[in-house]
């Protein structure tokens, strides 16, 4: 039998206080953590919507609150590879429009980015945003079924929901996304802590939902493998991320490599929960830029293609002009042979 888990040796003021994550911002008070964070992502997200070509609000799903966002990479017309960006705000509060962090520097290098909406809480539960989230990356397969390589990215509680899609059953969907590498910032990876905390108020998380939509337990317990042994993940956390934050980022990275998975762990010097996304905003950030561990350095399409500048091609594509019944100007591409 084993003993009670870390985190349940906590006082209920030690809980709140490790998954408050402003609280260990150390530059900064909390409150102004928080506001410089959406400050950064809306002058980001303006800046993005300013100079980027994008199509904005397009539709994943039939509900309200799903949308995305697809910014495109300079002079780029056909393949390139994705990358999906999964906002935090404890799945109750943030937004895709004040979200695009990362659009000028990785599109700068021939990324697409796709800055996803879910309902957040109270509106949506736990299920349902793992449903979305699932269903935009579905989407974005079906939409430009020759990227190169589909890259979740997730910060936070955005971490945890790109993690969850390590799980996805993507058989009922009648596609499988081609799926290269994760990228989870400061995730939380076992939600049952928070059920014990006031970031459950709006969420009204049993601990049977929190079971249900934990990656670290849903992995532990899989009897499944990797179905491609190359996709990549990296689980990163910052310095000064609370001990519960490293804590779960660490579990979590451990149960991905014995459970297989072409995982890499990695703190992120000097940065604090905040820090860590927004300085996806920057160029020379080790995040953003090449080698050795910036998200070129999560798997080889991108190290080659973006990096080098040598976008390789895994089939030729061929344009069409009037994709879909949204009838939105989407370039999508067919492939009309695979190697
Ligand atoms: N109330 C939280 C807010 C928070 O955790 C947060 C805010 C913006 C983006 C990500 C966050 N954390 C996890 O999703 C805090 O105390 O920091």
């Amino acid at each position: 039998m084993e003993g009670p888990a870390p985190w349940e040796r906590l006082s209920e003021e030690e809980l709140e206080d490790q998954y408050s994550p402003s609280r260990w911002v150390i530059r900064r008070g909390a409150e102004e953590a928080l506001r410089t964070y959406s400050h950064i992502g809306d002058e980001a997200t303006k800046k993005a919507r300013a100079t980027r070509k994008s199509l904005l609000h397009v539709p994943y799903g039939d509900g309200e609150g799903e949308k995305l966002d697809i910014y495109f990479p300079e002079g780029v017309s056909e393949a390139s590879p994705f990358c999906l960006f999964f906002h935090g705000g404890y799945w109750q509060s943030g937004s895709k429009d004040t979200s695009a962090f990362m659009v000028n520097p990785l599109t700068e290098q021939g990324v697409t980015v796709v800055v996803v909406a879910y309902d957040i809480a109270p509106k949506g539960t736990l299920d349902q945003m793992v449903d979305q989230v699932t269903r935009s990356i579905v989407f974005v397969q079906k939409q430009y079924p020759c990227n190169e390589g589909i890259y979740l990215c997730g910060h936070s509680a955005g971490a945890h929901l790109a993690a969850m899609m390590l799980l996805a059953n993507w058989t009922k969907h009648g596609v499988t996304p081609n799926l290269k590498g994760f990228f989870l910032l400061s995730g939380i990876y076992d939600l049952k802590p928070i059920v014990y905390t006031s970031q459950n108020a709006p969420l009204l998380m049993t601990l049977e939902d929190a079971q249900r939509n934990s990656p670290q337990l849903l992995l532990e317990a899989a009897l499944t493998r990797p179905l491609d042994p190359a996709c990549h993940v990296l689980v990163s956390v910052g310095q000064h991320d609370s001990p519960e934050f490293h804590r779960q980022s660490k579990e979590f990275y451990q149960i991905l490599r014995q459970g297989g998975w072409n995982a890499s762990f990695e703190e992120i010097h000097d940065m604090d929960h905040f820090e860590i996304i927004w300085n996806l905003t920057q160029k020379d950030y080790v995040l953003t830029q090449g080698q050795p561990r910036g998200l070129s350095s999560l798997a080889p399409p991108l190290a080659q293609g973006v990096i080098l500048d040598q976008v390789p091609r895994r089939a030729p594509c061929m344009e069409l002009a009037s994709p879909s019944a949204l009838s939105l100007p989407l370039p999508v591409c067919v492939c009309v042979s695979h190697e």
